[in-house]
């Protein structure tokens, strides 16, 4: 048996075409991330993502018309989430189990052939966010809003969220976070993705994994960790001390640090220039401040790099979205980028099946259970 690595740490456990991360320099299909942060919709990431090429403008408005004609969800899901304690219930557990569920309304859902599960991805997508949105009402009381045809995507999600258009500036934050946000590798809730669809499980089952992978603290659940944490610092001025004691209690500090990366991710200066802008507009420019001064900390006493994690945090909070659906949004954007990885799975399918190195008891005798101390 060969040495464990803990962690997968630098083991490459699959060929893919759709991102890369080189001498951290993140390109989706090869194209850089700082152009389509720039200049690119969610929607022509999505078609990149599932394409590998670029639409033309044909194509990008058949794929924008095609996700928001899928965005209504069935009654049942609606209903679904009704019937929660939606006081208690966090965002990421009701997704999880809604898109679970949401195979279940698709007559699709069992069909393996390519052009369905082109299909089933679109539904996936274009409903994923409806269902954040009316999750979010709900608990707030509020009946669901349904999607406006005349609207992209990502100024869609807002739409339902608020019953509002949003402002041009919210809409490139939204538009930039979920490009941003989009697909990254072999991350642990995309392998999570391929390694369930590579027992030819459904897709539905692969996306219901990967949520339930994002939800952790050390991944997708580290924004609204992020927040928390400024939350708790208050004020500019606690935020050495707060969090010195928590490095002196070896506590992580959320949002910095990550597994591939060395010298930053290249996410976050988007993010980070998002939130300068977006504070100072509403006024909470003490978040991007604290934000600051935490980052220049870590990076001098650990060497650790803020990640996409860390300014997604205040760019989301300055957007008035509340702090635990920070979470679900990654996971609306991050389903592009599981869909394109899970129809690559199935494209060239290998059972994925590690080893594991035994390091319990040696063989025993079993003793009967009268005879046992
Ligand atoms: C979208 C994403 O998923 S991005 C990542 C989101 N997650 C977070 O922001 C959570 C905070 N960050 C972390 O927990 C880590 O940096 C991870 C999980 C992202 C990657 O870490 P790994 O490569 O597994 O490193 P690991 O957790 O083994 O840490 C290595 C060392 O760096 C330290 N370290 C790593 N990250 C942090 C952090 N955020 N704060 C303080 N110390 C840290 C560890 O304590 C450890 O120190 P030690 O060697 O003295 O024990
Ligand atoms: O790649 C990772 O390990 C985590 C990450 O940044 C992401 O999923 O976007």
């Amino acid at each position: 048996m060969t040495t464990t690595t803990r962690g997968l740490e630098g083991v490459v456990a699959a060929e893919s075409s759709i991102s890369s991360i080189i001498d951290d320099q993140l390109t989706y299909v090869g194209y850089r991330i700082d152009d389509l942060a720039n200049n690119s919709s969610f929607e022509e990431v999505v078609y990149l993502l599932w394409n590998k090429e670029l639409p033309n403008q044909t194509e990008l408005d058949a794929m924008k018309a095609d996700l928001v004609a899928n965005m209504e969800v069935p009654d049942a899901i609606i209903d679904h989430l009704r019937s929660y304690d939606l006081t208690t219930v966090h965002p990421m557990g009701a997704l999880r189990t809604a898109i679970s569920l949401l195979g279940l309304y698709d007559d699709e859902a069992d069909v393996m052939d390519e052009a369905a599960n082109k299909r089933k991805a679109v539904r996936i997508q274009a409903k994923i966010a409806t269902i954040v949105a009316a999750f979010s009402r709900l608990r707030k009381g509020l009946e669901p809003v349904k999607p406006q045809k005349d609207l992209g995507y990502a100024e869609n999600f807002l739409y339902m969220l608020n019953n509002e258009k949003p402002k041009d500036i919210e809409k490139e934050a939204i538009n930039k976070a979920l490009v941003l946000h989009a697909d990254h590798e072999l991350n642990a809730s995309t392998f999570t993705a391929r390694v369930c669809v590579a027992t030819l499980a459904d897709i539905y089952s692969g996306i219901t994994a990967a949520i339930g992978a994002l939800k952790g603290p050390l991944h997708g659940g580290a924004n609204e960790a992020v927040m928390k944490m400024l939350t708790e610092i208050g004020e500019e001025e606690n935020a050495i001390p707060y969090i010195k004691k928590k490095l002196d209690n070896k506590e992580k500090i959320m949002g910095m640090g990550h597994r591939v990366y060395r010298n930053g991710d290249p996410r976050a200066k988007h993010l980070k220039e998002m939130s300068r802008k977006l504070t100072k507009l509403n006024g909470q420019e003490k978040w991007y401040n604290m934000s600051l001064v935490i980052e220049d900390y870590i990076k001098e006493h650990k060497g650790l790099p803020a990640n996409v994690d860390f300014y997604s945090a205040s760019v989301y909070d300055a957007l008035g979205i509340d702090h635990d659906l920070f979470t679900p949004i990654f996971a609306i954007s991050r389903t592009s980028g599981w869909n394109a990885h899970i129809l690559e799975q199935y494209e060239n399918n290998r059972l994925i099946r590690p080893r594991a190195e035994y390091v319990g008891p040696s063989t025993q005798d079993y003793v009967m259970i009268e005879d046992r101390v």
